[in-house]
């Protein structure tokens, strides 16, 4: 059975944010992760974690201006300062948590930014947050993100790109986020793709498609996807990452079985 871990964003999401962590314990689940811990104050959630016998799986670098649609600031060359203001913000964070693993989003190019100018500003801003994580001991993850259904325009759409970007920053703490959603909107063979990318996984995130429910709404047969993998040997979190298609409990059927 893989590390599952429970994603706090859109688990439990019946209560209020920190009651949730109690509710992802008693659930069986022994890791959380959620999108930005920055509203909250680091020693009340390094309390919540430790009360309840819980490891911060990953959390994400800012973003930008989340509640106005911005989605990642590493490909946008204005806000190059901004995003290495975050590097440090998210780096206290994560010593504050103990986490080990953080997601840097890459973001939308807006229309007067060149490909080009993105992709080279992306490449700058990952290879400065690889090294100032890398002196902490904690790896970068690079999520690719549909561009079809949920986010247009985002820069890493594919685990193509972002393997590129790996391979150009050539840093051991630099790791792809394989979010099966995603990959299953924009290429699909997931076993097989997660056979030849392992190497480069550092976290898995998964939600059954269409819908981004829970496991057993959708076409991914989630038995098979599980015990691939165990047999692949990934040791990493595995996180539930979907919106309930009722209550949380009750969809959590996946868990149990
Ligand atoms: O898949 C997702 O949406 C998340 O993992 C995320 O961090 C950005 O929304
Ligand atoms: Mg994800």
């Amino acid at each position: 059975m893989p590390k599952f871990a429970a994603n706090l964003s859109m688990l439990f999401t019946e209560v209020e944010f920190t009651e949730r962590f109690a509710l992802a314990r008693s659930a069986g689940f022994r890791g959380v992760e959620y999108l930005f811990p920055y509203p909250y104050d680091k020693a009340r959630l390094a309390g919540l974690l430790e009360d309840n016998g819980l490891t911060q799986a990953l959390f994400n670098l800012p973003p930008g201006d989340w509640e106005a649609g911005e989605r990642g600031i590493a490909c946008l060359p204005d806000r190059v300062e901004e995003f290495r203001a975050g590097v440090e913000l998210a780096l206290e964070y994560a010593h504050a948590l103990g986490c080990k693993q953080l997601n840097c989003l890459a973001g939308v190019r807006p229309p007067s930014v060149s490909e080009e100018a993105a992709w080279r500003t992306l490449e700058t801003n990952v290879g400065y947050a690889a090294e100032k994580l890398a002196a902490e001991g904690i790896t970068l993850c690079l999520e690719a993100i549909n561009s079809r259904v949920d986010m247009p325009g985002f820069v890493l759409d594919t685990s193509g790109k972002v393997l590129a970007l790996i391979e150009a920053i050539d840093a051991d703490n630099v790791r792809l986020q394989y979010d099966l959603y995603h990959m299953q909107i924009m290429e699909g063979d997931l076993i097989r793709s997660m056979e030849c990318l392992l190497p480069w996984i550092g976290h898995i995130q998964f939600a059954d498609n269409p819908g981004r429910h829970e496991p057993g709404t959708g076409e991914i047969n989630f038995s098979n996807v599980f015990a691939a993998i165990d047999r692949l040997g990934y040791k990493g979190w595995v996180s539930a990452e979907y919106r309930p298609s009722g209550h949380t409990e009750a969809s959590l059927t996946w868990l149990r079985g």
